[in-house]
């Protein structure tokens, strides 16, 4: 594993730690990103939803990981201690799942293993803020990805939620991301038809993705798992989150291309896409730097 605790410094692919690239923005190397995933094989529990839990495994292996979904409170602090990530996605949380998440999370946290927190439908019930509210306070977080509603609610900023689904407009959703970011201490993705990925001092844009992708249940969950995928990997949390980021988009328009195969529809996209995941490794090793753009925030 590789950890964020490492001791040789070099920082992974690219490094936010050296000179930043142009305008700003690090210069990370998507393919190095892919190959150390590959070369790590990193172990990711993700302690995660009902829903999409399928999807959530198969996507850590397409990546190069290894999946586990360890969420009896009798061993997943164990499996956390041995794992070199951990997602928790609070999709179908009851309430012993929601200790289980705790448990797991400060097992990451005493480990030194990369955190995600994906706080999926925050903003649409007083029982997910509270959840919410404690992951975030009671865990350091590394990486946290939501939808622009989710990622707005958490701030209390205005926003709908509708289930886990987010409505309306969010205009000032890089601001909400970066102010999460202080909130939280976690490098913030905001997603949608443009990913913001966001610290406490700034903001990227991330130009990457389909259309398609916002009609398959489980995207949002599949990209929290890629991103504590790359952060296991890549010693930086925002070379991590820019990396995964841009990586998850590029499969999602190569399989919206027909690169993996003709679609009929969400269905048999969604099947391209996980394909794309799969391939992505040897279909190409894109430059990323032109996907990624510093948004001014104050
Ligand atoms: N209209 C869109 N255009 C491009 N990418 C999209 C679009 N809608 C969703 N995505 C992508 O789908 C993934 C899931 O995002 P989102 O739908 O916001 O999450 P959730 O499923 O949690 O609501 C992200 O990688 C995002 O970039
Ligand atoms: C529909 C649904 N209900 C509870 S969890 C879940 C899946 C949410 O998936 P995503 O956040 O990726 O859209
Ligand atoms: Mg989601």
């Amino acid at each position: 594993m590789s950890g964020h605790d490492d001791a040789d410094g070099a920082g992974g692919p690219g490094g936010s730690d050296d000179a930043p690239g142009t305008g700003g923005v690090p210069d990370v190397a998507l393919d190095e990103a892919l190959a150390a995933v590959a070369g790590e094989q990193p172990l990711i529990n993700s302690v995660t939803n009902d829903v999409t839990v399928n999807d959530v495994a198969n996507v850590t292996l397409y990546w190069g990981g290894l999946p586990v979904m360890s969420d009896d409170e009798r061993e997943v602090g164990d499996m956390v201690g041995i794992a070199d990530g951990c997602l928790l996605n609070m999709g179908t949380v009851s309430e012993s799942g929601e200790e289980t998440m705790l448990t797991a999370g400060r097992a990451a946290n005493e480990r030194g293993v990369p955190l995600v927190v994906d706080p999926v439908g925050v903003g649409a019930t007083p029982t997910r803020d509270r959840v919410a509210d404690r992951l975030v306070t009671d865990l350091d977080v590394d990486v946290l990805n939501g939808n622009y509603g989710e990622i707005s609610a958490l701030v209390g900023d205005d926003a709908e939620v509708r289930g886990v689904e987010s409505v309306g407009e969010y205009a000032e959703i890089a601001a909400a991301a970066v102010e999460c970011a202080r909130k939280t201490g976690a490098v913030v993705v905001a997603s949608g038809e443009t990913d913001i990925v966001a610290t406490e001092e700034t903001a990227f844009e991330v130009d990457a993705g389909h259309s398609m992708m916002g009609g398959v249940v489980g995207t949002g969950c599949m990209l929290g798992v890629t991103l504590a995928v790359f952060a296991a990997a890549v010693d930086d949390p925002l070379d991590a989150a820019l990396a995964g980021t841009a990586a998850y988009g590029l499969a999602g328009e190569l399989a919206a291309e027909g690169a993996f195969g003709d679609y009929r529809g969400p269905a048999s996209y969604k099947i391209a896409f996980l394909d794309a995941v799969a391939g992505l490794a040897d279909a190409s090793t894109p430059d990323i730097a032109d996907r990624i753009d510093r948004i001014e925030v104050q």
